[in-house]
Parts: structure tokens; sequence; C-alpha cells
């Protein structure tokens, strides 16, 4: 089944005299549970193509299908619902609430979206249980992102949309978050869409999509997925 249908995105900003094509001209079909890479050198477009496909951003021109939602021609107020029901977002910055503990932070989610998951299971779901009554503060930022991620999954989205989640962390923090997204996508079948500058992160992805200079430069299938123990960069 089919979760994004992406066709002709084209993204420009006009910035003074200059504009900058973010994205141009691309087309992209997004399966339901396939983990997918997005790589690319800095500029390249991953960001914008993943705010607009989170419906954080909308396209200059194109098309973007959520199922048969068109969210290129959505209201602001049908954007916001759609990215508060179907949407998890995983940034390189955890953005928790520092007063508030891993409990607390997961919880506040849910009491915007109908039918989430019980908040120790999100918490479980990331290996956070033994720490779920600590502050930000008192946890590591492998930890903080793994509370990012729970915040994130809580709501059982349709799709979660990662920038850059091990941006911030060192090789083995890095692979322990990596191994939690990859649980989410398999476990819970949840459309995973990951940015990485990170050649190595793309041996986990079922397709690697590497834009360029605002288009898709090429599009590979793994054969053979590999878990994120056994990358290496
Ligand atoms: N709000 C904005 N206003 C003007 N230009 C922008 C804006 N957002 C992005 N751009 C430009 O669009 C291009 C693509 O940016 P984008 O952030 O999507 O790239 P990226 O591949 O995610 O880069 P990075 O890896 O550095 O985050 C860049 O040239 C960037 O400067």
């Amino acid at each position: 089944m089919k979760v994004f249908t992406i066709r002709n995105l084209c993204k420009t900003y006009h910035t003074g005299e200059v504009d900058v094509h973010a994205l141009r001209d691309v087309s992209l079909d997004v399966d339901s549970g396939e983990f997918i890479v997005l790589l690319g050198p800095s500029g390249s477009g991953k960001s914008t193509l993943l705010n607009i496909i989170g419906g954080l951003d909308v396209p200059s021109s194109g098309q973007v299908l959520f199922g048969d939602q068109d969210l290129s021609a959505a209201s602001e107020s049908a954007l916001t619902a759609y990215r508060r029901r179907h949407v998890g977002f995983v940034f390189q910055f955890y953005n928790l609430i520092p007063s508030l503990t891993v409990r607390e932070n997961v919880a506040l989610v849910t009491d915007i979206v109908s039918d989430p998951m019980p908040v120790d299971e999100a918490v479980d779901r990331v290996g956070l249980t033994p720490r779920r009554d600590h502050f930000p503060a008192q946890l590591s930022g492998g930890e903080q992102q793994r509370v990012a991620i729970a915040r994130a999954i809580v709501k059982r989205p349709a799709v979660l949309l990662c920038d850059e989640p091990t941006g911030a962390l060192d090789y083995e923090t890095g692979k322990l978050v990596l191994d939690v997204i990859e649980r989410i996508n398999v476990e819970l079948a949840t459309t995973a869409i990951v940015i990485t500058h990170n050649a190595a992160i793309a041996g986990m992805a079922d397709r690697v999509v590497r834009l360029g200079d605002g288009r898709i430069l090429g599009i590979e299938n793994n054969a053979h997925k590999l878990r994120p123990a056994e990358l290496s960069w």
C-alpha cells in the first residue's frame, strides 16, 4: 500500500533578490512500512522535502498525497490535523521540556491525540523504563533522543520522520538510536524516513534516495538490509 505519492515537487525560496531552488521536480512513491534513507550533501533539499512530506511546509508547485489526501492543497488547519494524527517527528536536537520527567514529556502528547498507546509502552519501546522518572538533564544525549522517539510514537503515527536523528550523538550512541528507530519500523510497521549526511546509515534502509541540488540523483534498493550493529563509519 502506498503512503505517499509525490509528483513534480518544486520548492523555491525567494530571499531578497535571490531565488533558491531547494527542490526541483522531485517525484517519489513511498510504500507503507518502508524504511527510507534520504542522503545528500548540505543544502541538497533533504529537510525541505521532509518538511513538506510532514506538512510543516508547502511546495511551490507539484503534489504530495498522503493516501488520497492532497497535502499540497490542504488548508493550514487540515495540515495541523494531519501532523497531529499521522506524523511523528524526530529532530537532531531533542526539544524536551527540562522540568518534566521522561514519562511526563511523553504523556504531554497523549492529551491531544485520540487512541494513543499507553505512555509506559512507548517508554518501554525505546528501552527507557528504568529511567522513566528522570529529568532530561539526568540523561545522556542518546537517552534524550530516545525520549524524543517515544514522544513521536506514542500517538501511533503512520510515519516517523527523522531529520539527522544521530547528528549530535557519538558513534555508539548513534547506533543505539538507529536501533530503536529500526525496531519501531519493524514492530509497529511505521513508515520511517530518515535524513542523514552519513552514507553508512544507508545500509539499514529498504531504499536509499540520493538528493543533490534539489533533485533526486538516484534511488537504490538494498537487497540485504544491515542491522545498525553491522554498520560502521
Ligand atoms: N526558509 C528558507 N529560506 C530560504 N532558503 C532556504 C530556506 N530553507 C532552506 N533554504 C535553502 O534551500 C536549500 C535546501 O535546504 P535544505 O535545508 O532542504 O537542505 P538539506 O539538504 O536539508 O541541508 P542540511 O543537510 O544542511 O540540513 C538550501 O540552499 C537552503 O539554503
